[in-house]
């Protein structure tokens, strides 16, 4: 059964449709992230689920139970849907210090002082804030009353967490560990939780399942692998990936039983034959799916190294063919590209194709398909 389903739920305000009907499922002990850009509707479906917003249709059950209900005008508050939360704005108690603020809930429920005490000092310890427990929010900088909300959340224990952009004020390396902390957290309790986030690495280290919105719409759901490597349509494709996906407008050529891809003067020849009609086309290849030569070849584009960036473990290099501008990808520490002039190799197995009137991928790589067969 799944843990959350959404059937139907829309959100208007005033005129404005912000959530156009969505369908939603989401199966129990999953994480599942929510992932767009700014005003796509996450937080709103986030907030819907949360029951810290009223819909304006459709019906939502959660661990099968109906908590709205459109029709029936069945609203359950969201203290009484049993949920685990952090949000933006971290919630926090003004007038109660770290420690109250972490075990509140558990008072509430009159657990036992024991189990209280330790479940704070493992949630102090896990956030890193032992030795901070008397202390009163406003007392802790930014960052350290997130880790209070995240605390929180260890020791509630829900089956249900739901969690929006809780990383966002949190420094750099804080914020890599804290991922890996939430994801072990959500592990470990075998809970269902919805993240929110527009940050791709955050959707993709941590997911079981990425659901990418655009305009209250999703464009797919699927694994952060399906998501990368397979991507739906080109606003997934453009979304997802970082140095950012090269797109071209090619024109698609079929001759002599093969499929063409022209850009300028260059043909780059497909292994597989697409079944479409000749004309314009998208095309899209990963930075570092493209292959550096020093001299021509057969699928080459000629192109000029522009700026060198090593990062430590990669280099993005900026290229330009034609005055488009191309990012590659190369996994090795370089500081200096020896000659301005190469040759840039499309490996055809992964090109993506697009159709350049709606978007829709037209193939997915060969690559990505052996690759998923394997997993
Ligand atoms: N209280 C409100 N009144 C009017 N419009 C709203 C309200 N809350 C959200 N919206 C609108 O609904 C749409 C979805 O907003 P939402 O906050 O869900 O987006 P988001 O994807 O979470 O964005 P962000 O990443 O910036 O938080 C936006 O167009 C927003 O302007």
């Amino acid at each position: 059964m799944n843990e959350v389903s959404l059937k139907g739920i829309t959100k208007s305000y005033g005129s404005h449709l912000a959530i156009p009907p969505l369908d939603l499922e989401i199966p129990k002990g999953k994480f599942v992230t929510l992932l767009g850009p700014s005003g796509c509707g996450k937080t709103t479906t986030l907030r819907i689920i949360a029951g810290l917003e009223q819909p304006s249709s459709g019906e939502l059950t959660l661990a099968g139970k109906t908590v709205y209900s459109g029709r029936g005008g069945h609203f359950v508050p969201p203290e009484k849907r049993g949920l685990g939360f952090i949000f933006q704005s971290y919630a926090l108690w003004p007038n109660m210090k770290v420690d109250r603020n972490i075990t509140l809930a558990l008072h509430q429920a009159k657990r036992p002082k024991d189990e209280i005490a330790e479940r704070l000092g493992e949630a102090l310890h896990k956030v890193q804030l032992e030795g901070y427990e008397g202390r009163f929010p406003s007392e802790l900088s930014g960052g350290q009353q997130q880790r209070v909300a995240v605390a929180r959340l260890i020791a509630a224990r829900n089956s249900i967490l739901l969690m929006d952009e809780p990383l966002s004020n949190l420094d750099a390396v804080l914020r890599t560990e804290m991922r890996t902390e939430l994801k072990r957290l959500s592990r470990d309790l075998g809970a269902t939780t919805v993240y929110v986030t527009h940050d791709q690495v955050e959707a993709l280290t941590m997911s079981d399942i990425i659901v990418v919105m655009k305009d209250g719409l999703i464009q797919q759901i699927g694994s952060p692998y399906e998501i990368y490597h397979e991507p739906a349509n080109l606003f997934v494709a453009e979304f997802i990936g970082d140095p950012r996906i090269n797109v071209f407008d090619g024109n698609l050529e079929q001759r002599d039983g093969k499929s063409i891809i022209r850009i300028h003067e260059t043909g780059i020849v497909l292994k597989h034959q697409v079944a479409r009609a000749e004309g314009p086309i998208k095309f899209a290849i990963r930075p570092e799916r493209l292959n550096l030569l020093d001299a021509p070849a057969v699928n080459a584009l000629p192109a000029e190294v522009d700026v060198v960036q090593p990062t430590g473990s990669q280099t993005i290099l900026s290229l330009s063919a034609h005055g488009m501008p191309i990012t590659a990808l190369i996994p090795r520490f370089v500081e200096s590209w020896p000659n301005r002039k190469i040759w840039l190799e499309f490996d055809p197995e992964n090109i993506m194709m697009f159709d350049p009137h709606t978007g829709k991928i037209i193939n997915t790589p060969v690559d990505a398909k052996m690759r998923s067969n394997a997993a």
